[in-house]
């Protein structure tokens, strides 16, 4: 599913016109068809409702967005609805196809908010290009007062996208209301993604408009959905042994953060890869050997902290990692100088390799923490390298430049650095963003708040590595952990809810989160 701007869908939507014939009447035929088709389906199947049992209240603008509703409107009456339209600028109302007298219009429409079980808003769209009118910001605010007396009752359903929403940037007009569902017609607007639009939309459908598929050809940015993580699932073929599945090893954990090796290392093995060592001090063997039974360990040397400790811990990992295909360094390392220097000889010496033997590279957390002081430390990175800073690490690595953790300056900052830095980027956050030199760009679209917790960040560095051991592409590997790190998270908030996640919770509930992912139902 491609991700656009107003100028790009405006540019589709002439090109339909040009290229394929395709005019705006036959395009809003389309959205409106498509979107009572959605609606109608939600009713049917999540509410298990009849549509002759349900009442609707459209709101229609002025522009193509309120021909959208009168479309949809028309569709949910023929197949039963009782459909009520109200036209925002010439203040009419029409119940069942009666148009109400102007004198009974407010009364009309003060009863059908106190009774109808959905409001559609198809006030304004992309073509929003002003604050609201403050009548208008009245009438949402009425619905809104409604809804919050009848919860659960009453639902609002935004059509393209809530009213005053800024579908290019994510800024919400102070009169715009929350949608408990959002049907957008032809592609998730970039805006979307971003913080206060994201939760303003509530549960996110895609209408189509008929677009011809060629036309998307040229879209590089992706919404990270079930439907693309699907195609990306590594495959397990029938004949394997661990060697199909590759090998990981971790520089990971140190002792004040022990824990970062163990959650990382066990969602190597969560996510299928076929074997995980842990190189680590000789002080650590017992904590991990107690917990995690099934990793293997370099032992690396402890001795005198400083510049020739991590020379020498460089040194003794090399040794070992011929027949690894991915490694993953940073989780819990600290910050010591010695550990710098044995994360800036083991990159050296990963540059030097020829490319059929160098293990594909995670660095998260300290990993990057350490190089964020080196001068020009992108150039340090092999090619390919996978790096994986939450907000404040992406500002240290920036040189304190703030990065939001859901703003739209988010955008701009994952694809510049990709490409500036030669790195495949996860820039964590709300919606995660993962992009790639070349230009390409996926936002996830599920969030979780029980995810900020600690110990979630290793998870999903150990989840990346794991597919990188299968051989997924870089890009690949880092939007399917991301993917499923959420989707993971999901389920285990069926039984906490939004907070009280433990990491490690994550770690049984990866595999689980594949298996759902495999039903051709799930979304
Ligand atoms: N153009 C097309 O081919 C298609 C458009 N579609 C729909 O059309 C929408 C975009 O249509 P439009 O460009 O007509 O835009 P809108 O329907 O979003 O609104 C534009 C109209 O609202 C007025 N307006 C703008 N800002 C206002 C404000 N703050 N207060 C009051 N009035 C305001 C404008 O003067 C104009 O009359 C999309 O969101 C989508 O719903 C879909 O039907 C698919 C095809
Ligand atoms: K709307």
């Amino acid at each position: 599913m491609h991700i656009v701007d107003v100028a790009r869908m405006r540019e589709l939507e002439m090109r339909a016109d040009q290229e394929y014939g395709l005019n705006t009447s036959i395009l809003m035929e389309n959205a409106g068809r498509s979107a009572a088709e959605l609606l109608a389906r939600y009713i049917r199947e999540r509410q298990r409702r009849s549509l002759s049992e349900c009442e609707l209240l459209f709101l229609i603008g002025p522009g193509n967005n309120g021909g959208d509703g009168q479309v949809m409107a028309r569709h949910l009456e023929a197949e039963g609805a009782h459909i009520n339209l109200y036209r925002w600028k010439e203040r009419r109302l029409t119940r069942e196809g009666r148009e109400v007298p102007a004198e009974q219009v407010e009364a009309e429409l003060n009863a059908l908010l106190q009774r109808v079980g959905y409001v559609v808003d198809a006030l304004l769209g992309t073509g929003r290009s002003r604050p609201l009118p403050e009548d208008m910001r009245a009438l949402l605010a009425r619905v809104e007062q409604e809804r919050a007396r009848r919860p659960g009752e009453l639902l609002v359903v935004a059509i393209d996208l809530p009213t005053g929403v800024n579908a290019d940037t994510g800024e919400v007009d102070p009169g715009s209301i929350r949608a408990d569902l959002t049907i957008t017609l032809a592609c998730p607007k970039q805006g979307f993604f971003f913080f206060p639009a994201r939760s303003y939309l509530g549960e996110l459908f895609v209408g189509s408009i008929g677009l011809p598929e060629e036309l998307e050809r040229d879209l590089s940015d992706e919404m990270l959905d079930a439907t693309l993580a699907r195609t990306l699932l590594p495959p397990r073929p029938l004949e394997s042994n661990k060697g199909t599945f590759g090998r990981v090893m971790l520089f990971c954990g140190s002792p004040p953060y022990p824990g970062s090796a163990y959650l990382a290392g066990s969602a190597v093995l969560r996510v299928g890869a076929g074997l995980v060592t842990l190189a680590v001090t000789p002080d650590l063997l017992p904590i991990y050997a107690s917990s995690l039974h099934e990793a293997t360990y370099v032992l690396l040397p402890a001795g005198e902290p400083g510049e020739q400790r991590g020379q020498e811990q460089a040194r003794t990992l090399l040794e070992h990692l011929s027949g690894y295909r991915a490694l993953l360094i940073g989780p819990g390392l600290g910050r010591a100088p010695a550990t710098r220097s044995a994360i800036l000889a083991l990159l050296d010496a990963l540059r030097s390799l020829p490319e059929d033997e160098r293990p594909a590279l995670v660095i998260d957390a300290d990993g990057l923490n350490n190089l964020a002081d080196v001068e020009n430390w992108w150039q340090r990175l092999p090619p390919g390298t996978v790096i994986t800073p939450h907000p404040g690490e992406m500002s240290r690595l920036l040189g304190e430049t703030r990065v939001s953790g859901g703003g739209i300056d988010r955008l701009q900052v994952a694809r510049h650095c990709a490409q500036a830095w030669n790195v495949i980027l996860v820039l964590k956050g709300a919606c995660t963003l993962i992009s790639e030199p070349a230009g390409r760009l996926r936002i996830n679209w599920e969030s979780n708040p029980a995810l900020a917790s600690a110990g979630t960040g290793d998870v999903l560095a150990g989840m990346i590595a794991g597919y990188l051991a299968q051989r997924l592409t870089p890009f690949d590997a880092a939007s399917l952990a991301v993917y499923l790190h959420v989707a993971a998270s999901k389920l285990v908030s069926q039984h906490c809810g939004d907070a009280g996640l433990l990491a490690s919770d994550l770690l049984p509930q990866i595999p689980a989160a594949r298996l759902r992912l495999l039903q051709p139902t799930s979304t």
